[in-house]
């Protein structure tokens, strides 16, 4: 369980400035085990700050994340420990991959890392994370530069896969690709968070997706949750007025995946 409490960003109005900008005004929310949600909002409204303080990639101005009833932003503390339970995979995936190494040495590297495996041990992971993600084996010595854009998303997903999450956040992840590499983004990463129970959150302008993939769904604005509702497929359940101009605005592009609802 993730539990956000009073967490808040405020960054500088400019670089000489003393004046602050509320990014994220602060918020309280409880992120199950195993659920799939979907932070929507408008550009600007605080979606991308808010999940990388959840994952450890920016200290909140107040309040604080906690991950089994620890506290994530703490003196002196040591974030490693919480980038084996948090990962995200941002809307770059190219920049999220150093240029010069290679597929399996990238997907490797966490498992070093965390895991202090032997060679042996993690080529045998590594290549079961490929497969799991939908990568040819023989990518295994590919630079990033060799693949395509869902290719290279993959990539970004295996090595996220490789630290074992309790939670993925993905940010924007599939924008810039066309609609049917889209879905089956989406639709892999769905299986995989069925077969193996990680939190999955989304973070997306997209209503459409939100209520496609999701079982509970944050609105924000301007640096506010304005609500969060469990949702399975009845649109009746948003109450905000702006949640529901929301939908009327985006209802008529669907993104329809083939996958059944559990609930
Ligand atoms: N490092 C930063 N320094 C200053 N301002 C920032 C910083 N990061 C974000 N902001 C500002 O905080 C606000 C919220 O940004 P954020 O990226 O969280 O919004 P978002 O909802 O994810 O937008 P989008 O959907 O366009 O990605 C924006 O006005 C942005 O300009």
């Amino acid at each position: 369980m993730i539990e956000i409490k009073d967490l808040s960003c405020a960054f500088s109005d400019s670089l000489f400035s003393r004046n602050k900008f509320t990014a994220v005004s602060p918020l309280n929310i409880n992120f199950r085990k195993g659920g799939r949600y979907a932070i929507v909002g408008e550009s600007g409204s605080g979606k991308t700050t808010l999940a990388r303080m959840i994952a450890g990639l920016q200290k909140p101005s107040g309040g604080n994340v906690f991950v089994g009833e620890k506290p994530v932003y703490r003196k002196n503390g040591n974030l490693k420990e919480h980038f084996k339970k948090i990962q995200i995979i941002q809307q770059n995936s190219l920049s999220a991959l150093d240029p010069k190494m290679i597929v399996g040495r990238s997907i490797e590297e966490p498992l070093i890392c965390f895991f202090h495996m032997d060679r042996t041990t993690r080529r045998k992971r590594c290549e079961e994370l490929m497969g799991i993600c939908n990568l040819p084996a023989d990518y295994y010595s590919r630079l990033p530069c060799e693949l395509s854009g869902g290719e290279q998303k993959r990539v970004a997903i295996a090595r996220a896969l490789a630290v074992q999450p309790q939670c993925l956040i993905f940010d924007e992840a599939t924008n810039g690709f066309d609609l049917p590499l889209r879905k089956k983004i989406i639709e892999e990463i769905i299986q995989l968070q069925e077969s193996i129970g990680f939190t999955l959150i989304f973070i997306t302008h997209d209503i459409d997706l939100a209520v496609e993939v999701a079982d509970e769904i944050l609105v924000m604005r301007d640096s506010k949750l304005l609500e969060k509702v469990k949702f399975s497929g009845d649109i009746s359940v948003f109450k905000n007025e702006y949640s529901k101009i929301l939908l009327r605005a985006s209802r008529h592009k669907p993104v329809k995946l083939s996958y059944e609802r559990n609930n």
